[in-house]
């Protein structure tokens, strides 16, 4: 494999515009400018190893479910601006004996996907408790959204749509509700990661900053409406 580490352009790096190194990479797989990593976190079977799997390879994991044993991950280009974002996507057990193996790897994430179940009270009211966390083991700025998955089940739902925005906007945090299973917002859910991780590490200062917010507003399929997209 082939790989050269170049900074960003000569003035960001003296002026210091961005604390991220891009690197350009090739082989015969993987091409990329500049990388990241992202953490998907939350209950255990909240389903964020089938969100991973969703967005990686387009498909649903259906059948028995087999919980995640420690932490693994998964890469994935995306295009952002015409630049060729990697994202190493960690996917961490949600079971509480693995605890500590995860937060070893909190410090190293740029983005936290934060994901709750809207079949499952327990896993939305605990997530006050994974900010809590966040808070002591994450960077300082790192990228937070919060995720309610499973809207496909919604004879089972028993988290509102409005619980999780009001959740969301208490903590200052982006929100969408997601589907592993049909698909529903979660490409979306990782393009505006990219996006955000991107302009912050190549903006410029005369550049209009990157609106997450907005971006996911305009786009994100609401439950109960539509088809999906
Ligand atoms: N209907 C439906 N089922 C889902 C969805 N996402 C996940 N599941 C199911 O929920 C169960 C748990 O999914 P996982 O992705 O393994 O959950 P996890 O959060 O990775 O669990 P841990 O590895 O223990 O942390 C599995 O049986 C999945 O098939 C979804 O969007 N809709």
């Amino acid at each position: 494999m082939l790989t050269r580490k170049t900074s960003l352009t000569d003035k960001q790096a003296k002026n210091g515009t961005s604390k991220y190194v891009l690197e350009r990479c090739a082989s015969i797989n993987e091409y990329y400018d500049i990388a990241f990593k992202v953490m998907l976190l939350g209950d255990s079977a909240v389903g964020k190893t089938c969100i991973l799997v969703r967005f990686k390879d387009g498909a649903f994991l259906g059948g028995n479910f087999i919980a995640t044993v420690g932490i693994d991950f998964r890469n994935k280009v995306v295009d952002v601006d015409n630049l060729k974002v990697k994202m190493q996507i960690w996917d961490t057990a949600g079971q509480e004996r693995f605890r500590s193996v995860t937060h070893a790897y909190y410090r190293d994430a740029q983005a936290l996907l934060l994901v709750y179940d809207i079949t499952s009270k327990p896993s939305f009211d605990n997530i006050r408790a994974w900010l809590t966390e966040i808070h002591e083991f994450a960077q300082k700025d790192v990228v937070i959204m919060l995720l309610g998955n499973k809207s496909d089940m919604a004879a089972e739902r028993v988290v509102k749509t409005e619980d999780g925005e009001k959740l969301a906007k208490e903590y200052g945090v982006p929100f969408m509700e997601t589907s592993a299973k049909t698909g529903v917002n979660v490409e979306l859910a990782f393009l505006a990661i990219a996006k955000e991780l991107k302009h912050r590490a190549t903006q410029q200062p005369n550049e209009p900053k990157f609106k997450m917010h907005d971006y996911i507003e305009s786009r994100k399929h609401k439950s109960g409406c539509c088809s999906h997209g």
